[in-house]
């Protein structure tokens, strides 16, 4: 690992949590995607962390200025959207999303895929992206979710049989690592949640 990095990895995980609602950011109804991002997050994070969240509409514009805001200035290592991934002509967090980024990551957008498949035969209308957004100094990993509120445990953890033996394996196992490669703080989850894998040191 560089030096800058090392620097990096002294400060504890900052996320962003980003909702993308058209009617939940102009308050026809309560916005259940952030409070569901960080109910997740706090039971399958076993490390220190902190979140920045944002409620935005589906303007890609918007969403662009609020995803570079949140890496370039607020310093996050993860940033987690939820909503706008869908078919409909105000869905535009994919497009957003690959406009700020400097690496696409499709591994994410496959995963979600297939594990969703397991919930809903509609799993294939999100059209959920992930990138590496990289400037000179820092580096973040950017994940849409899709935008029903239980739809991010059910991506993020994947889903368990009755007696908690795993069917299918949500994203965030593979999220730790990443944020290590990038440069990111050291973090760990809670197994009963979901399980992070790293590979074993030679
Ligand atoms: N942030 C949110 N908070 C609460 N419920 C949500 C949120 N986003 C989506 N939902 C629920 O999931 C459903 C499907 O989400 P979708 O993102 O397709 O909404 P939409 O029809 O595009 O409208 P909007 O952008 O105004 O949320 C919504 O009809 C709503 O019931
Ligand atoms: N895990 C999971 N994935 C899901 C869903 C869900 O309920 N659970 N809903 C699907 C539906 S109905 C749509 S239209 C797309 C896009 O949703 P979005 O536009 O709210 O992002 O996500 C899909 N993916």
């Amino acid at each position: 690992m560089s030096l800058e990095n090392k620097a990096q990895s002294s400060t504890g995980l900052v996320v962003g949590l980003v909702s993308v609602s058209d009617r939940a950011s102009g308050g026809i109804y309560e916005d259940k995607g952030i409070p569901a991002l960080q109910e997740w997050l706090g039971k399958a994070l076993t490390t220190p962390f902190r979140v920045e969240t944002r409620l935005i509409p589906d303007d890609r514009a918007s969403i662009e200025a609020t995803l570079i805001e949140l890496v370039d200035s607020r310093r996050c290592h993860l940033v987690l959207t939820t909503g706008g991934t869908g078919p409909a002509r105000r869905d535009v967090t994919p497009e957003a999303t690959l406009a700020i980024g400097t690496k696409e990551m499709p591994g994410f957008g496959e995963q979600m895929r297939q594990v969703s498949l397991h919930f809903v035969p509609t799993a294939i209308l999100s059209r959920q992206v992930a990138v590496i957004r990289e400037t000179p100094d820092h580096a973040a990993l950017v994940l849409n979710l899709p935008g029903q509120p239980k739809s991010i445990k059910e991506t993020l953890e994947g889903l368990k049989d009755a007696d908690g033996k795993t069917v299918v394996g949500g994203i965030f196992a593979a999220v730790p690592y990443c944020i290590d490669l990038i440069g990111g703080p050291f973090s760990d989850t809670n197994p009963d949640v979901c399980t992070a894998w790293r590979p074993k040191k030679k």
